[in-house]
């Protein structure tokens, strides 16, 4: 048979000690609650590669930065909230300027989103970061905190750069391949035409490479051509820009030099490739390169002028004997 308790509390009021006890019972579970949800903010700040960080305008002073800041800039962030130079003395020299004009424009737009530049870390390495910054003022005349999020980019933009790499690069002879040879060579082509400096373009094709490969096998031709290149990229000077075009075929395009001092390039070239000595098994052997040379005239409208004339130039040097550099 049921047995009927007596109520624990007579009345509909709990007494006050009782009222107490729920009421501590109840705050100790909000602490509770209130010291995970820390927890989960401080492992979540702990565990993102970036720094979130708030920044108050008028004084100059860093309010806040998350623990990634210790790990990111390799310092001390004691040493930040007290003193925002911290900040700017760890951005790279020569980004200082954009980080600082792009964080000014916060003020203007609201919000800065493509703001990116290096830092020098505590220890001298470079790392990349990918500073969004945004207002947050809730109203006029309250003082303006700027907030934002520093996320350190450095294995993005290494990635990015070895993406760019190989698709710009030969593969085997490690020049410019043909397309960014020739997107290379035509901004060159726009940029001598617009300040009306000249511009030389020469053509190199090796001759009888056919014979090596049947002689000495593919893998002694592949040589040939990353010697030959190497040859190239020595003579050529800093803003000339050399590439594969093809098969045996190379190009380069020097800005800024007429033809005079494009002929001094392409005969150092020449000479250079000359020197070279290729060895297989007991047999020693060396190349020579005809080369096609000419400089942008009035007349020209494209870069394919300048290519076409080159072309010709360089079959006429075939025809007359090969191991020479004609001019068109
Ligand atoms: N090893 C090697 N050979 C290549 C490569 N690309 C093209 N070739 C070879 O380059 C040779 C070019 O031959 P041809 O166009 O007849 O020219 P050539 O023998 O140099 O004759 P001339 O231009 O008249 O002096 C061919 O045998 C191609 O197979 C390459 O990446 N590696």
């Amino acid at each position: 048979m049921a047995k009927h308790l007596p109520p624990l509390l007579s009345g509909s009021q709990p007494p006050e000690t009782a009222q107490t006890l729920l009421a501590l019972l109840h705050a100790q579970g909000e602490v509770a609650r209130l010291s995970e949800r820390d927890q989960l903010y401080s492992s979540l700040l702990d565990s993102v590669n970036a720094v979130l960080w708030a920044f108050d305008w008028e004084t100059r002073q860093v309010l806040y930065v998350s623990p990634a800041y210790e790990r990111i800039f390799g310092r001390p962030a004691s040493l930040v909230l007290a003193d925002y130079n911290e900040w700017r003395d760890s951005i790279y020299p020569d980004d200082l300027d954009f980080a600082e004009r792009s964080l000014a424009q916060v003020l203007l737009k609201g919000a800065v989103e493509d703001r990116e530049y290096r830092i020098l870390n505590a220890s001298g390495q470079v790392r990349w970061l990918s500073d969004k910054c945004y207002i947050n003022q809730q109203s006029e005349g309250e003082r303006v905190i700027v907030v934002g999020i520093a996320e350190d980019i450095t294995e993005k933009k290494q990635l990015e750069g070895e993406l760019q790499r190989l698709a710009t690069t030969d593969v085997l002879t490690q020049s410019s391949n043909r397309r960014h040879f020739f997107e290379c060579a035509r901004q060159a082509f726009d940029h001598a035409r617009e300040d009306g400096t000249p511009l030389a373009f020469l053509l190199l094709d090796i001759d009888d490479f056919k014979r090596i490969n049947d002689s000495y096998g593919h893998q002694e031709g592949d040589q040939v051509l990353q010697r030959i290149a190497d040859s190239g990229k020595a003579v050529l000077r800093r803003g000339d820009q050399f590439g594969r075009i093809g098969g045996e075929e190379f190009a380069a395009i020097f800005p800024g030099c007429n033809a005079q001092a494009a002929e001094l390039i392409a005969e150092r070239l020449q000479r250079e490739v000359q020197r070279l000595s290729f060895s297989h098994g007991e047999q020693t052997y060396s190349v020579t390169v005809s080369q096609g040379l000419t400089a942008l005239t009035d007349q020209d409208t494209s870069l394919d002028d300048l290519f076409a004339r080159a072309d010709a130039a360089m079959y006429r040097a075939k025809r007359q004997g090969k191991n020479q550099i004609v001019h068109g």
